[in-house]
């Protein structure tokens, strides 16, 4: 089974390789938000396969680092894309959570991408 837990900051970002004249090369932000997916087996016990909280818990640190900051000023987001924050964000949660499955990364109501790791 898989269990997933929702997370929000705020950011702020510029794409620097758009072509020229895209919206997305200049400054702007996003209230982004995060779902980081969990996959395994239901406890018989517990009854769940992690406890929300410890997702949230190994999270927190990560969202230390990205709420309220500059993006391309992160090392590794210097292009801060969905794609490259799901991928940093994956690197970076799978040492406390190696049951990880995906991470998904929007920017806005209608836009995002997953990332599961491959
Ligand atoms: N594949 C990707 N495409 C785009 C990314 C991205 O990270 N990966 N990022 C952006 C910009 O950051 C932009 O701010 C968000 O894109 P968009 O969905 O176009 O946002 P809007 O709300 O401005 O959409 P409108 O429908 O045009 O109002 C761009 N592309
Ligand atoms: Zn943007």
């Amino acid at each position: 089974m898989e269990i997933f837990r929702e997370f929000t900051f705020e950011a702020a970002h510029r794409l620097p390789n758009v072509p020229e004249g895209h919206k997305c090369a200049r400054l702007h932000g996003h209230s982004y938000k995060v779902i980081v997916h969990v996959e395994g087996d239901v406890d018989p016990e517990a009854g769940w396969v992690m406890d929300f909280a410890d997702v949230k818990r190994a999270f927190k640190p990560i969202e230390a680092q990205l709420d309220h900051y500059y993006l391309n000023e992160i090392e590794g987001l210097e292009n801060p894309t969905s794609e490259v924050l799901a991928k940093w964000i994956w690197e970076r949660l799978g040492g406390d959570l190696p049951t990880l499955s995906a991470v998904t990364v929007r920017e806005t109501c209608t836009s995002g991408c997953t990332y599961r790791g491959e």
